[in-house]
């Protein structure tokens, strides 16, 4: 298929990419660089820099694109609270100029980056499809908004969509990895301490309902969260027809406190974790965990590196590999 990636340059885009170009597909990157970077787009992949807004209209209309996998968005859950404009524009405003021009150039396909971010706070766990969405932060409500637009282009212009609800990404693939600048998620952060990059991490909150006090994640490997695009990709206008939008939430069902992330981290690396007690983090729930059981019944998909200790020396390998290789300390 000729397919277009948005935001092909980001950890979780240009792992797609990658695996795109493997199984013979044709892809366009188009990523403005804001917090992607130029060396993450595949060889193999055409790359349009620019913000999605004003350009997938442009790249769309040489016509013959066969679906959009849409990655390009603001996901940090802190400032969309301090700056919700940037978050509504980039999330809400790109996903909404993307249907119009992917209506304009009659593209059936569209796979869509959501987030279990949209749940809120879950009464349920693991947490399926038809939870309620009662999303606690603007990045989340901004996902949520963009769903809904793509169900209603999807009903209304007969296009095939899903949107893909990740819960917590980890790992790396090959030379494809996590690079954001600021960091903010766990994984990389506990890396970088390990690996003397920062002096420590700090632990938000000690005192969650959870057996040892911090908040339990569901972590899925970027590789197995990929691969969950191409199913869908493939799902689309077979299984999956025209004029139907379709949710799938992506995990592996089983949840792992900060504290065990620390501990599995340590035990993989092999050195310590320094490590600093501090406040919860506004927006963050205690307990997050998938029911990805629609996912294996309806795309098939089965993750073959479920193991916290995989995801971690994964990205252990990535970190160590990359260029900070020559600043690790012994
Ligand atoms: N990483 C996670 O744990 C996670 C979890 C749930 C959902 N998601 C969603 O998955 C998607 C990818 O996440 P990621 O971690 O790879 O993020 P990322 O920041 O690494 O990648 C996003 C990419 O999009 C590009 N981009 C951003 N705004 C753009 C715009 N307006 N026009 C063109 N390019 C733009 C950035 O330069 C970057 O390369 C996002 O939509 C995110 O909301 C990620
Ligand atoms: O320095 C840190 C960073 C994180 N955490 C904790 O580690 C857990 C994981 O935090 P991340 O920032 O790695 O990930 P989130 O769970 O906040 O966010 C992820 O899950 C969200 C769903 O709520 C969204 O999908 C979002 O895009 C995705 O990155 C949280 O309990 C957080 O409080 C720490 O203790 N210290």
């Amino acid at each position: 298929m000729r397919l277009l990636v948005t935001g092909g340059a980001g950890y979780v885009g240009s792992v797609v990419a990658a695996q795109l170009l493997e199984a013979g597909h044709e892809v366009t990157v188009l990523d403005d660089l804001s917090c992607g970077r130029r060396d993450s787009v595949p060889d193999g992949a055409a790359y349009v820099a620019g913000d999605v807004a004003a350009k997938a209209g442009e790249v769309l209309a040489a016509g013959g694109y066969d679906g959009v996998l849409h990655f390009a968005a603001k996901s940090l859950v802190g400032e969309s609270v301090e700056d919700p404009r940037a978050y509504w524009e980039a999330n809400v405003g790109g996903a909404l100029a993307l249907l119009a021009a992917m209506r304009e150039h009659r593209v059936p396909r569209l796979v869509f980056s959501s987030t279990a971010a949209v749940y809120g706070d879950p009464q349920t766990v693991p947490v399926p499809e038809d939870a309620p969405c009662r999303p606690a932060n603007p990045y989340g409500a901004s996902k949520l908004a963009a769903d809904h637009a793509i169900a209603g282009y999807a009903r209304a212009y007969r296009l095939a969509a899903v949107s893909l609800r990740y819960f917590n990404v980890a790992g790396a693939y090959g030379r494809y990895g996590e690079r954001h600048d600021p960091e903010t998620h766990l994984i990389p952060l506990v890396l970088q301490a390990a690996a003397g990059q920062r002096d420590a991490v700090t632990v938000y909150g000690t005192d969650y309902p959870t057996p040892d006090g911090t908040c339990v994640r569901d972590y899925i490997h970027v590789a197995d969260l990929a691969r969950a695009h191409l199913l869908a990709l493939d799902a689309l206008g077979e299984v999956i027809k025209p004029g139907t939008w379709r949710v799938y939430n992506l995990g592996n069902g089983d949840g792992f406190s900060v504290w065990q992330v620390i501990e599995t981290a340590e035990r993989v690396t092999g050195r310590a974790v320094p490590v600093r007690e501090g406040a919860r983090r506004p927006g963050d729930p205690a307990v997050l965990v998938a029911s990805s059981a629609r996912a294996r019944a309806e795309l098939g998909w089965t993750p073959t590196r479920p193991a916290l200790a995989d995801m971690i020396a994964d990205a252990w390998a990535f970190l160590t590999e990359s260029a900070a290789l020559t600043r690790l300390p012994a």
